[in-house]
């Protein structure tokens, strides 16, 4: 989960004013963070109201970076933020409800529950069991020493025999029995950036041949950005990398630059288009001796889309969204258009912000063409992105524009363009002479799309997750 408070604690740490405890000592320690906790004004409001604005006051615009639960282990306090949406679990509950409900066999569901974390999913789980009165029992596996013992707290205080636990990664661990449910939340802002596919290759073992997993399927969705504040704050960091590294925000003042419509070439998408998808369980890697996948290619992806730009603007990044299946209708939501009627006021995932390392301005009625990919070894998981604007003009003849040349690029080079987009080239970037062209000649009405700009070559993904720890 990218929460979307997920650096609180760091920051209110950072920002306390108090001073030094009177008598020190261990317990001091445990003493001043609960005190932390509990005069957090974010923390307060949120509880006295439960809404997302309340919830997230002073993250609006703030960069955080991804968490990355498979190569961290994440803090306990970590997971008490999160574990405050209401919406996430409420959603998780309705699917495994009803996957129980429409469960065809007689014997007993045996759920598992991959990175059950501090078990408010193993909760959820035997609610939804107990309100089906069907006959159940869970395996709740977790990798993270610290959530483990308060899983161990929690079986012995609430949940009895009607859980086992197991401690281990889910890509190694061996379960006693197959599940027919497999439910996971390891999802990220863009769905498969906290390396849900990678896991969920090394759980599939542990499902039946038929068995669900919760969640059926995810995607991941982009939009072009213009926020000078958010592109200023990656670019302030000392780190070279900082720009080539997408980030976690609660957006405020940003401009998503796209809009319907498809363009004068015709070929642009809606204003937010989906890049790619993952499905669970995906049964196709070829598997070595122990039944994890050999290599990780089938886990790559790539997209190309085409947005149309109605008004002149400045682009600075991209803004990522996903959307998951849980099962059947239910599902989760950050996508803008799509949110509130997939899972309202869901508190646990923030956009995604994909800087890019120099703003790219776009003119109206202009063209932009992203690409981005999802590049993986058999150790690592990065995203690579990269973006192209484009100009089209009806029908243009060379009689029309008029042949000129690019001085600085030798007689070879020729320019092509139509007196409008004239006062837009750069007679001394190369780039801008590179012609595309969309449609034929003989059709009417014909298009010339022209590059005027592009943003460098790839923003390498800095910094990776690892997908071996
Ligand atoms: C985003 S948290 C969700 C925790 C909990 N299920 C919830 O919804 O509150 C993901 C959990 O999966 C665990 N996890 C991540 N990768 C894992 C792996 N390969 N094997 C076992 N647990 C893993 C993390 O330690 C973390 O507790």
């Amino acid at each position: 989960m990218a929460c979307s408070l997920q650096h609180l604690p760091t920051v209110i740490l950072s920002s306390a004013s108090a001073g030094q405890h009177a008598r020190g000592g261990e317990s001091a320690y445990a003493q001043y963070v609960r005190h932390l906790e509990k005069t957090s004004p974010i923390v307060q409001a949120a509880e006295r109201s439960g809404t997302v604005e309340n919830f997230a006051q002073g993250y609006q615009d703030y960069l955080q970076a991804p968490l990355q639960p498979l190569m961290d282990n994440l803090q306990s306090v970590t997971y008490q933020t999160f574990e405050q949406d209401p919406v996430k679990y409420r959603q998780y509950e309705e699917a495994m409800y009803h996957a129980l409900d429409e469960w065809t066999g007689e014997s007993k569901i045996i759920f598992c529950i991959a990175g059950a974390g501090r078990g408010p999913l193993v909760s959820r789980c035997l609610k939804a069991i107990e309100r089906s009165r069907r006959e159940a029992f869970i395996y709740a596996v977790e990798k993270n020493p610290n959530a483990y013992v308060t899983l161990q707290d929690r079986k012995a205080r609430e949940w009895g025999d009607k859980v086992q636990l197991l401690f281990g990664d889910m890509r190694f661990i061996d379960v006693p029995e197959q599940a027919d449910i497999l439910v996971s939340e390891l999802l990220g802002s863009f769905g498969d950036n906290e390396l849900s596919p990678e896991c969920l290759d090394g759980a599939m073992r542990f499902l039946k041949p038929d068995g669900i997993s919760i969640p059926s399927s995810y995607t991941a969705h982009l939009a072009p950005l213009s926020s000078s504040k958010l592109f200023n704050e990656a670019r302030a960091s000392k780190d070279l990398k900082s720009l080539e590294t997408p980030y976690v925000v609660m957006f405020q003042a940003v401009n998503i630059l796209s809009a319907e419509g498809g363009g004068l070439s015709g070929k642009c998408g809606p204003q937010i288009q989906e890049c790619w998808e993952f499905e669970h369980p995906r049964r196709d890697p070829v598997l070595n001796a122990r039944g994890l996948p050999k290599t990780n290619s089938h886990n790559a992806r790539s997209a190309k889309l085409n947005f149309y730009i109605p008004h002149a603007g400045v682009l600075h990044g991209l803004a990522g969204y996903f959307e998951a299946v849980l099962y059947g209708n239910i599902g989760l939501s950050i996508h803008p258009d799509r949110k509130e009627q997939v899972s309202k006021d869901m508190l646990s995932w923030f956009p995604l912000f994909f800087p890019f390392k120099e703003p790219l301005y776009l003119p109206s009625n202009s063209e932009l063409q992203v690409s981005i990919w999802r590049l993986t070894t058999d150790r690592q998981v990065w995203y690579e992105w990269h973006a192209e604007s484009f100009l089209s003009s009806p029908s243009v003849t060379h009689q029309d524009v008029g042949l000129q040349r690019a001085p600085s690029l030798g007689s070879a080079t020729t320019l092509f363009a139509t007196p409008a987009l004239s006062p837009l080239i750069d007679a001394e970037d190369p780039a801008f002479f590179q012609r595309a062209r969309f449609g034929s000649l003989d059709a009417s009405p014909v298009y010339e799309t022209v590059k005027i700009g592009q943003t460098s070559l790839h923003n390498p993904g800095g910094r990776s997750s690892w997908i071996g720890l």
